[in-house]
């Protein structure tokens, strides 16, 4: 990693400032690290052009970039080098690869310019001392002057030129026999100055003078014209003299000429002006002045002024060579000599003060590095004190995790605690909600009774008030009846007693009428005539008297009858007079409390419809509380026929029956021991092998009330085949039996509280992913084909080409599981073992109105058998089988999805109702509106462990989902309309 990004993070995590990049540089290895030659002068360059923008930490000056001379390359012992001034340090490097190149370019044709590249690398090294190398890597392939060089590597020869043939020096040959033997000059003047010493002059030599040019051009020239020819054969050019070349002219032209001072590239010129460019194109005869191509800098001068004091005796032919030259030279030219010899020592004066810059400024760039060296242990001991922080952040670090892995456990143990705390907290929660409601059922029926035994009271009050009343009168009327009769019988005996006068008065008045009638009888006779007379008379008196008789009769019947009327009138009069403001007070009470009693059985009523509405309030609180999808599990009992139970205990059975533990085989160990691993279970609700159908119904008793309250319910058995499903759910006695008697008993019970229900029952069939009604016609099963729509707007599923059978009467309940039983029977011949191979679902209907309070519920209730579940592996299904199994299992693979999609808890989450038939057939029943009841089915053998340890992980799964408060679907009778349905039976 870059320590700068290192030192970043260290920042961030500890606070201390690292030093800055720049500062950091030199400590490492590779800034400290002298670069190859060939890098050098891009490491200057970039130096150069890079220290005048960063940051320099500690106020130090750049340290001068340590540049090998070519003395260190040769391998000697490091010497300050003169400097190029900053400006011109590329050139100077350029010039010195220039002077490299020309050198072993000359060395190339020195030496019978039949030497290699290679070759004249080595003959450099030879030159310059062991180890050194040619910097060609440094030159530029390209460039004019690089090509040239190329060229002229490749020359064959140097040819001779005019003016040596014409010269025909023997000298020259005697100096040099092997021909002109160019010198190797160093840009070390010492260096120089040896070679120099070293070379053979010639007596007639006098001056060899020789210009290093900053530039590329690195000369050795010499007075050829003047002097015989010298071993200082000029490197360049190669003059192609003149046929009339005439010393004296040379000589002049030499006055004019400033030794020392030539074209910056004579090579280039050369080449380009041509070998036989004549006298016009010579250097030696141009003026010598700086071109203006030079570079800023001044040119590096280095003349040696080989006096003649300093020749070796005149006996030699180097001295006198050189005495030739000085006298030559002195005679001709004497200014020139004078003026040379001036700016000779000019030139050493300058060198000099250049020298001792030079050196002044070796001592500095010394001083600099040991600052450097000094800042570099400074920046290494800040670096040793940032990995010692860095160290100790890192244990730091260490801690930390360690901690934050010790609280991530205690977490993790809390969150378990809680966990634990919150199971204990909902079973207490339901214990109390199931004791709460087992309460309210008590207080409900102590009610109930209260208010039956009021209402007899109060009956029977009612009644004893009115037999007493009912008594009175007849006990009255009794008495009226005796008064009447008695006052009629003295009316009687005094009408009997005066009819009795009457007829006594009317008897002697008969009998004085006799005695008169025998006076007058003879008088008769004698009145005979009379008497007839006196006879007609006495008939119609008799007729007179019988009219007066019954004339009689009848008044006295009539008086009679008035009389008693008028008694019977006098008495009510008396009696009506005497009682009746008792009686009318009586009457009133009477009326009071009757109507009081009216009113107390309507509020009764009342108060009992409230307390009904309550009651399913709260019934379906204590059944939301109970969790909207609750999973029981029950063991069936083992056959006389099945051998080898599995161990299967029921921890809790005497208190909360909510636990099952299996015991899976005996396993052996890492440590060796036999273990008996145990798989533990809760549910709401654990019923062993004893338990009976209706014990298991009283359990469920609850949601089945629900649908009548309107809700959708849904109860389904899932386990594997034989596991006790159908027993448990359509047996003689069991729950869809149950469950609609109850209904039935429970609508009947509610029709006093004002509720009408109409419950519809349909029968379906999913085999194979096909809807089958089974209560069709057992000929159209696999004909007709049922369809399931859905209205989401009133959340109902609607049957289409189903019978529905309206369930009017108990009875119609086992009808409806007779034809179901039938029609499954018929399918179960057509295809084999179908009836555990298929889910059956019972669907009732029921849409509750109240007259009185306006109330309408519609709730659904479905009773699932599910087809046994089986792993495919162990059932070995092959053919129709197979494809039973997979329909079988991935229909029940879609019901655990939907269940877990509605427990992710997460509005709009999708619920794949549409994968399988079945969860498409039981959508509004499973869900967000519905209650869910799961029964897992176990079977007690231990063949089947292994199936009903995955049953019962299923179970868990389900249990432990949330899916949402079930609502009910309640609505006022204004609102009702009638919901469809499929065909009616
Ligand atoms: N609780 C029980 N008490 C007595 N016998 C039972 C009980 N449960 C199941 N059985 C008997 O076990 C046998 C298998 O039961 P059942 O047919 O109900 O299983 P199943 O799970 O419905 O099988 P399938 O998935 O094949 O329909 C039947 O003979 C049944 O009478």
């Amino acid at each position: 990693m870059d320590p700068a990004m290192d030192n970043q993070g260290f920042v961030k995590r500890s606070g201390i400032k690292p030093p800055s990049k720049i500062n950091l540089e030199p400590t490492s290895p590779r800034a400290l690290t002298e670069l190859p030659p060939s890098g050098m002068n891009a490491r200057i360059a970039m130096s150069q052009s890079t220290t005048a923008t960063k940051h320099k930490p500690s106020g130090l000056p750049e340290p001068a970039a340590k540049r090998k001379t070519l003395a260190e390359l040769g391998g000697e012992p490091y010497k300050p080098k003169i400097p190029a001034p900053p400006s011109s340090r590329h050139t100077s490097n350029s010039v010195k690869s220039t002077v490299a190149r020309g050198m072993s370019a000359s060395l190339s044709r020195a030496t019978g310019n039949t030497v290699s590249r290679s070759a004249s690398a080595s003959a450099f090294g030879g030159s310059m001392g062991p180890g050194a190398k040619a910097p060609v890597a440094n030159a530029r392939p390209k460039s004019a002057y690089g090509h040239n060089r190329s060229k002229s590597h490749h020359q064959p020869s140097r040819p001779a030129t005019a003016m040596s043939k014409r010269a025909g020096y023997d000298e020259d040959e005697e100096a040099n026999p092997k021909g002109s033997q160019p010198f190797l000059i160093s840009t070390n003047p010492k260096e120089t100055l040896k070679v120099l010493k070293k070379a053979p002059v010639t007596s007639r030599a006098r001056t060899q003078s020789f210009e290093v040019t900053p530039q590329k051009t690195f000369r050795i020239s010499h007075s050829r014209a003047i002097s015989s020819p010298s071993i200082f054969r000029p490197i360049t050019p190669v003059i192609e003299e003149p046929a009339d070349f005439d010393c004296e002219e040379v000589c002049a032209n030499l006055g004019a000429l400033k030794l020392g001072v030539s074209d910056a590239e004579p090579r280039e010129s050369e080449s380009e002006r041509g070998m036989t460019s004549g006298r016009d194109t010579n250097p030696f005869l141009k003026p010598a002045k700086p071109p203006s191509r030079l570079p800023q800098a001044s040119p590096v001068r280095q003349t040696v002024n080989r006096t003649p004091t300093r020749h070796p005796p005149s006996s030699t032919p180097r001295a006198k060579r050189t005495n030739f030259l000085n006298r030559f030279t002195n005679d001709r030219c004497p200014d020139f000599y004078d003026e040379r010899m001036e700016a000779m020592e000019t030139q050493f004066r300058e060198f000099t003060a250049r020298m001792e810059r030079d050196m002044q400024q070796a001592t500095d760039n010394k001083e600099t590095a040991q600052q450097l060296q000094g800042r570099v242990a400074e920046l290494e001991a800040i670096r040793a004190r940032l990995e010692t922080a860095n160290t100790s952040l890192e244990s730091d670090m260490k801690d930390t995790q360690s901690c934050l892995n010790t609280v991530k456990m205690e977490l993790e143990m809390t969150r378990r605690n809680h966990t634990f705390e919150a199971d204990d907290l909902r079973r207490k929660l339901r214990n109390e909600t199931e004791e709460l409601e087992f309460r309210q059922r008590k207080e409900t029926d102590r009610m109930q009774r209260e208010k039956e035994e009021s209402e007899e009271k109060i009956v029977r009050k009612f009644k004893s008030q009115i037999e007493g009343l009912l008594k009175e009168h007849r006990e009255e009327l009794a008495e009226l009846r005796k008064q009447i009769d008695a006052d009629g019988e003295v009316e009687r005996s005094r009408r009997a007693r005066e009819a009795q006068e009457k007829e006594a008065e009317w008897g002697s008045k008969l009998r004085a009428a006799g005695h008169e009638t025998e006076a007058k009888q003879r008088e008769l006779q004698l009145v005979q005539g009379e008497l007839i007379n006196v006879k007609a008379e006495l008939e119609s008196t008799r007729n007179l008297k019988t009219g007066l008789q019954t004339q009689l009769g009848l008044a006295t019947t009539n008086n009679l009858t008035l009389e008693a009327a008028n008694q019977a009138m006098k008495e009510k009069i008396n009696f009506l007079e005497s009682d009746s403001q008792a009686q009318s007070q009586s009457f009133n009470d009477l009326h009071k409390r009757m109507q009081d009693a009216i009113e107390a059985a309507e509020l009764a009523n009342d108060k009992l419809r409230q307390e009904e509405t309550l009651r399913r309030k709260l019934f379906n609180q204590v059944q939301e509380l109970k969790g909207n999808i609750r999973v029981m599990c029950r063991v069936r009992p083992k056959h006389d026929s099945e051998n080898d139970p599995a161990k299967i205990s029921f921890p809790d059975v005497d208190t909360d029956s909510k636990e099952v533990a299996m015991l899976g085989p005996e396993k052996m160990s890492a440590t060796g021991k036999d273990i008996t691993p145990s798989y533990a279970y809760s549910f709401d609700r654990v019923f062993g092998p004893g338990s009976q159908n209706g014990e298991v119904f009283e359990e469920i008793s609850q949601l089945v009330q629900s649908a009548l309250d309107g809700y959708n319910v849904c109860i389904f058995c899932y386990g594997q085949t034989g596991a006790g499903k159908t027993f448990t759910m359509s047996s003689a006695d069991g729950m869809i039996p149950r469950a609609t008697a109850q209904i039935y008993a429970e609508a009947q019970r509610l029709e006093e509280k004002g509720w009408r229900y109409k419950m519809e029952g349909s029968f379906i069939e999913v085999y194979n992913e096909t809807y089958n009604d089974l209560l069709g016609r057992a000929e159209d099963l696999d004909k007709k084909k049922v369809e399931v729509r859905h209205d989401p707007a009133k959340k109902q599923t609607i049957l289409e080409n189903t019978v529905s059978v309206t369930l009017d009467s108990a009875q119609r309940v086992e009808e409806i599981l007779d034809t179901a039983d039938k029609n499954r029977t018929v399918a179960a011949t057509k295809a084999n073992m179908r009836s555990s191979r298929s889910h059956s679902v019972f669907i009732l209907k029921l849409v509750g109105t109240n007259q009185i309070t306006g109330e309408r519920s519609e709730g659904t209730l479905n009773l699932v058998d599910l087809a046994g579940s089986e792993r495919l592996e162990h059932s070995k299904a092959e053919g129709a089988r197979l494809k039973e199994t997979q329909n079988i299992n991935k229909s029940l693979s879609c019901l655990g999805d939907v269940i877990n999609a509605l427990g992710s808890a997460k509005e709009g989450t999708h619920v794949p109702y549409r994968n399988s038939k079945l969860t498409y057939l039981l959508q509004y029943s499973l869900g967000g509106n519905s209650k869910t009841l799961m029964f897992v089915m176990v079977s007690p053998l231990q063949a089947h462990l292994q199936e009903t340890i995955t049953s019962l992980k299923f179970a868990t799964k389900v249990h432990n989902t949330h899916i949402g408060t079930a609502k009910k679907q309640t609505k006022t009778i204004k609102d009702d309309k009638p919901a469809s349905a499929g065909a009616k039976a």
